[in-house]
């Protein structure tokens, strides 16, 4: 009996301390199947709606509309549906939403109640969830290479950098476990680099450091002495991945980003010029948001300047939404599209945006949110598609720990591939000395 027999939200705590949204979907064959929402702090405008809380006296107020609405009428219109049939069940909860975003009952009401399924169908059929969801996709599964934070800034660490994330990519891993320990040993390494310069070693949201470095350049400089303290060689063992996040720069009454950090103001053209500098100075294999989410004509002069060297990844400017990539692919703005969940509101969507940036050649990167639990969805959502990449965050807190620990667990299947550097397809050959 594989069908929903009851469902049950409540109100959680993420990673930020804020409330989030968990469900519980049980089956007719008493199978539990449990999922956590995660939420973003640098979020995309066209991304679907989640149900927020504000502070203070509303703190707790827009979660838990949508606990009551999963409790209320999402249980009534799911229940004896089967959760085996994920397509139909994400389309039937995205009918009865009834508007674009997700707004009426909350992506995040919706997105708690279709992972939950897909975790209770999974385990009623005795399968691994990675292999399930490979199931779904229709795709080979495979272990992801991960990307792993290692400097933060933006609005994961009180703007104390302009850009958001320096992450490492642990190029000449050859397996998942090598490619963690090595990103642990690089971790360590800088917090050891910052600290022998007397730097604050802080944690941002995500677990990574957050030293409040003053420019990019200076950020990068940091990343490579930290490679190499860790005993490896930048551009041949770990190369450098960014995710500057331009949309929380850009001033729109300016027209211009703002580099409140360094003190200045960039146009798109001097954007593009800084980033391209920091590609020929740097080991820099990937660059994620570099220009606004609307700036289109921006990233096809980015990507006609670098996209045959490095990975162009959107993220706000995509928000996992098929009809805003199929736009990037029609105007060859990027060439590669982080993947969250909770940006697209369905499993299946999710799914359809990964099938969709295969066929148009873009690489998949599965992302988790600044904001998490410790659930571990996405993890067994990248193998399960082989999407090539994971984004998790650094390697200190629980909440990611419990990500990577997932993969750990993935990997025991003999039957997987690691993916190593296949989603780094442009990859310069100039990087590695
Ligand atoms: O910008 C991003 O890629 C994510 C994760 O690092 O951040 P947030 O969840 O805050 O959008
Ligand atoms: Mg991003």
């Amino acid at each position: 009996m594989t069908r929903i027999a009851r469902v049950h939200a409540r109100q959680i705590f993420d990673s930020r301390g804020r409330p989030t949204v968990e469900v519980d979907v049980l089956t007719g064959d008493g199978v539990l199947g449990r999922a956590a929402v995660p939420s973003g702090a640098s979020t995309g405008s066209s991304e679907a709606w989640e149900m927020r809380d504000g502070t203070g006296e509303y703190a707790g107020l827009g979660v838990r509309t949508a606990v009551g609405h999963v409790n209320g009428e999402i249980a009534r219109a799911v229940t004896g549906h089967d959760v085996r049939e994920q397509a139909a069940l994400d389309k039937l909860l995205i009918d009865l939403d009834g508007t674009e975003h997700l707004a009426r009952l909350g992506a995040n009401a919706i997105l708690g109640v279709s992972l939950a399924a897909c975790r209770a169908a999974a385990d009623s059929l005795r399968t691994p969830l990675y292999r399930w969801v490979a199931e779904l996709a229709g795709t080979a599964p495979g272990l992801p290479m991960p990307m792993v934070n290692i400097l933060s800034g933006g609005l994961h660490a009180g703007r104390g950098m302009d850009v958001q994330d320096f992450l490492a990519v642990p190029a000449s891993a050859a397996s998942l476990d090598e490619a963690i320990e090595m990103a642990i040993r690089v971790r360590s390494a800088a917090a050891d680099a910052l600290a022998a310069r007397g730097l604050p070693t802080l944690l941002a949201d995500e677990g990574g450091l957050s030293p409040g470095l003053e420019t990019g350049r200076v950020a990068l400089e940091l990343m490579v002495e930290a490679i190499e303290r860790a005993g490896l060689t930048p551009g041949r063992d770990v190369v450098v991945a960014i995710d500057v996040a331009a949309h929380s720069l850009w001033d729109a009454a300016e027209g211009r980003y703002h580099l409140a950090r360094e003190g200045r103001y960039a146009d798109r053209a001097e954007m593009i010029e800084m980033i391209a500098g920091w590609t020929e100075d740097f080991p820099v294999a990937s660059v994620e948001d570099a220009l606004d989410e609307e700036d289109w004509q921006g990233w096809t002069l980015l990507t006609e300047r670098l996209g045959d060297r490095i990975n162009l990844i959107g993220d706000d400017l995509f928000t996992t939404d098929r009809r805003r990539l199929e736009q990037g692919v029609r105007l060859g703005a990027a060439n590669g599209v982080l993947v969250k969940v909770n940006q697209n509101g369905t499993l299946s969507g999710t799914l359809d945006v990964i099938a969709a940036a295969r066929a148009a050649g873009y690489v998949p990167v599965v992302s988790a949110r600044s904001g998490e639990t410790e659930d571990s969805f996405i993890s067994d959502l990248a193998a399960g598609t082989g999407a090539g990449q994971i984004k998790i965050g650094s390697v200190r807190t629980s909440d990611r720990m419990a990500k990577y620990n997932q993969l750990v667990r993935i990997a025991e299947d003999p039957a997987l591939g690691f993916a190593g550097m296949t989603g780094y397809p442009r990859l310069a050959a100039g990087l590695a000395p």
